[in-house]
């Protein structure tokens, strides 16, 4: 019995000593690297280091007309940055643009599309009207908000982005300085600059203006390469539709999510998942996270182990993700650190079971979903082209004949 089960050397049938195609394709393993992930760590100011307030990038005669964003920075951040061969990559904005800002009922003002727009589409390139570290040093281990330094920030820009800036929402009222207002209301946080790897905010004309939902379309990424701000759809998004970003943590239960954004935001989210009566969506919410730790910390464990038992029914891998698949669409949820566990761990086990028409489809919406996250395709096209030419193709036949993984 074991000799049957493990394929023992005299019980194997030969395989075919014809030269198999070698697989050249390795299938990505999530989550990947995300542009700028934070670390909480508040780095130490040098002795000849200074917080300055400068423009960004440095004036180019060959480009006059180029938007620049004020930013409260380090000395040492501004000199790495300016360094960079080629900085900064001239802005590609889509053409032509794919949405309005225009008043929505109950939130101000917000973005909506003008047309269709797919998954990993990008819909705002935009160079941020002020950049600020978001603690700023103010004498060993203290942090001050900078208040002072945000008003000259603001009196420093050209006229026309001072006039953008002052239009911006302000949800503190007068609890600070205006400008500071302004600001906490619509700096979206980015991890990292060079030589700063905690948290930066950036304040900008447009992508300031989406509004949140805990099931946001779209996704909000920082390209130091070409010092902007981008937009891109996470969900379908029909024309006419309006479109969300996220202004919080998006596992956390409901009633600490509304916590939050009345406290730090003044409103109170009515989105499809905040207004339910049902703890569905809380549940959904924690077991899909709970779950993916667990997917994350087990890694190809789980997955080499069902290659390996041949009495382990072939569905088992595909079973197991399904219910979290199901998951992120009912909650609209596609997070960059959540779905590439689960669709890699599908892929991976298509392509050992040589299903290639499933493997190819999974593949592909996971080399969409890549492009909101991170601007291509995290090797995914590759894979959903060839899936016999990967690592895991018939790993699980292979393993029958006596070949484990
Ligand atoms: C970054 S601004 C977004 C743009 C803003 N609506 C405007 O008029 O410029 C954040 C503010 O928008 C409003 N807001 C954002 N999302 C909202 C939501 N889901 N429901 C109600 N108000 C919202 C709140 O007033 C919040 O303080």
């Amino acid at each position: 019995m074991k000799g049957e089960l493990l394929g023992e050397a005299s019980s194997r049938p030969k395989l075919s000593t014809s030269p198999a195609p070698r697989p050249n394709i390795k299938i990505p393993s999530g989550p990947f690297k995300i542009n700028g992930t934070r670390t909480a760590v508040i780095p130490t100011l040098g002795p000849n280091d200074a917080l300055i307030m400068t423009t960004l990038p440095l004036y180019d005669e060959s480009r006059p007309n180029d938007p620049r964003t004020e930013c409260i920075i380090l000395q040492s951040v501004k000199d790495k940055i300016t360094s960079m061969p080629g900085f900064p990559e001239p802005i590609d904005a889509p053409n032509p643009k794919k949405y309005v800002i225009k008043p929505t009922k109950g939130k101000g003002m917000g973005m909506f599309a003008t047309a269709d727009i797919d998954v990993g589409e990008i819909i705002v390139v935009e160079r941020p009207l002020l950049i600020s570290m978001r603690r700023l040093y103010g004498g060993p281990n203290n942090w001050q908000h900078p208040y002072e330094f945000q008003r000259i920030a603001v009196e420093r820009m050209e006229e026309q982005d001072r006039e953008e800036f002052f239009a911006l929402h302000n949800c503190k009222g007068y609890t600070r300085p205006h400008e500071t207002g302004i600001s906490d209301t619509n700096a979206v946080a980015f991890g990292g600059l060079p030589g700063y790897d905690a948290d930066c905010t950036a304040v900008c004309k447009d992508i300031s203006r989406a509004n949140h939902s805990c099931s946001p379309n779209v996704d909000w990424d920082w390209r130091l390469e070409s010092f902007t701000f981008e937009l891109r759809a996470c969900w379908p998004i029909l024309k006419g539709e309006e479109i969300f970003g996220s202004y919080t943590g998006l596992f956390e239960p409901r009633i600490e999510r509304r916590k939050f954004l009345l406290e730090r935001y003044n409103f109170k989210c009515v989105c499809t998942s905040c207004s339910s009566e049902s703890p569905r969506s809380d549940v959904n919410r924690m077991v899909l996270k709970n779950a993916t730790k667990s997917a994350w910390c087990d890694g190809d464990k789980t997955l080499k182990d069902w290659v390996n038992n041949p009495s382990a029914p072939d569905d088992l891998i595909i079973a197991r993700c399904m219910p979290m698949i199901a998951i992120m669409l009912e909650e609209k949820l596609f997070r960059p650190h959540v779905w590439p566990i689960w669709f890699q761990r599908i892929i991976k086990a298509f392509c050992a079971l040589e299903d290639e028409e499933n493997a190819r489809f999974w593949a592909e919406k996971a080399a969409k979903l890549s492009r909101t996250a991170m601007r291509n395709d995290a090797g995914w096209e590759a894979v959903a082209k060839a899936p016999k030419n990967t690592d895991w193709w018939g790993l699980r036949a292979k393993a029958r004949n006596g070949y484990p993984a």
